[in-house]
């Protein structure tokens, strides 16, 4: 598509959202929005007189400003702002991503995701790109291929929609939003191990590439009753869903204490409990606040116990990627 555009604006800034993806049984399907921690991208852009190829720089701000990297190639934002310049035709624009990353980057949270996101947002809001909300969700899913090699949809719908989303990419790419309950709390629990680069990439390596029809009747069971869950806003038959039997049983391996802590969360309150995207974080489900206070302290005992320092978030749904502020 090499359309000529312009913009009468000079930067955008967008935040966009942490999110969970899976949910347990729906790998690649189910995405949630949490208002927990988000990232705020602005960019911004300049009118120049040639059309130089190489117009695109990267500075990062915020807590994990030294855990991403600034060169647009491998960056999630810079991957999404490469495809967009070039399908638009945008090279006569110098154009700057300030990244404020407060999602630890690498730990389950949707953190490549929601710079995705924002960046996506804030090109199709300065330059008038009219993207609809497939386009952009498309667009956004090309900076997972920073963290994960491949496009997929779950944290970026979830970062980009807010509340629950469902990912349908057979035939076509399809998503369906419905709202989260009100009573739904999370607490997501990251334990500071160190995470490999593209851990998303070599967490889905281990996944196995043939699945017995039972394992897959039952997971299929288990997200059906998260759908009806969230359809009938009631926390208890979304919770009933969270039991995966094809990739926690994998995954669980790279998550030190994964068992013991999952357990005591179950016996002090949680009411379901899984591993938060692609780990290493896991996520507790709950329908207070209060027992969510309570289980980030007892995730972080059983942390304790074996030496690894944690951090835990309480949250609840969120709302949608939103721009801040544009001029
Ligand atoms: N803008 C970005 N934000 C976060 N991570 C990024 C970004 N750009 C590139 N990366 C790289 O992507 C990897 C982190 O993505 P990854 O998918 O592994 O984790 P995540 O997005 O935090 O979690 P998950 O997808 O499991 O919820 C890191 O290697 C990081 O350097
Ligand atoms: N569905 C993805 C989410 C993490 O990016 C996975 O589990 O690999």
């Amino acid at each position: 598509m090499k359309v000529n555009v312009h913009s009468e604006f000079s930067e955008c800034t967008t935040r966009a959202p942490a999110s969970t993806a899976n949910l347990g049984p729906g790998y690649d399907v189910f995405g949630l929005g949490l208002d927990a921690l988000e990232d705020i991208v602005t960019v911004r852009i300049k009118k120049k007189s040639n059309s130089i190829k190489n117009n695109l720089k990267i500075i990062i701000k915020g807590n994990g400003k030294k855990d991403i990297p600034n060169n647009p190639n491998y960056n999630s934002a810079g991957i999404v702002a490469r495809k967009i310049i070039s399908e638009y035709n945008l090279y006569n624009y110098n154009c700057l991503i300030e990244i404020e990353k407060n999602i630890p980057a690498g730990y389950g949270m949707g953190s490549s995701a929601a710079s995705a996101v924002a960046t996506a947002i804030s090109f199709n809001s300065l330059f008038g790109l009219d993207l609809d909300e497939s386009k952009l969700l498309d667009y956004s899913a090309e900076g997972e291929l920073a963290s994960a090699g491949v496009k997929h949809y779950d944290n970026i719908a979830g970062s980009l929609f807010g509340n629950f989303v469902i990912i349908k990419t057979y035939p076509k790419l399809e998503f369906i939003k419905i709202k989260s309950p009100t009573d739904l709390v999370v607490v997501v629990c990251v334990p500071l191990i160190k995470v490999p680069k593209m851990k998303t990439e070599i967490s889905r390596k281990l996944i196995p590439k043939k699945v017995p029809l039972e394992k897959t009747v039952h997971n299929i069971a288990n997200a059906c009753s998260i759908v009806a869950g969230f359809y009938n806003q009631d926390v208890n038959m979304i919770c009933n869903g969270i039991n995966d039997c094809i990739i926690e049983p994998v995954r669980k391996k790279m998550i030190p204490g994964y068992d013991k802590i999952k357990k005591r969360s179950l016996e002090e309150g949680a009411m379901a409990f899984t591993i938060s995207g692609a780990g290493p974080s896991s996520i507790a489900f709950l329908n207070s606040r209060k027992k969510g206070l309570h289980i980030a302290e007892v995730m972080k005992e059983e942390y304790e116990k074996i030496d690894i320092r944690c951090e835990t978030y309480l949250a609840k749904p969120s709302n949608g990627a939103t721009i801040i502020s544009k001029k």
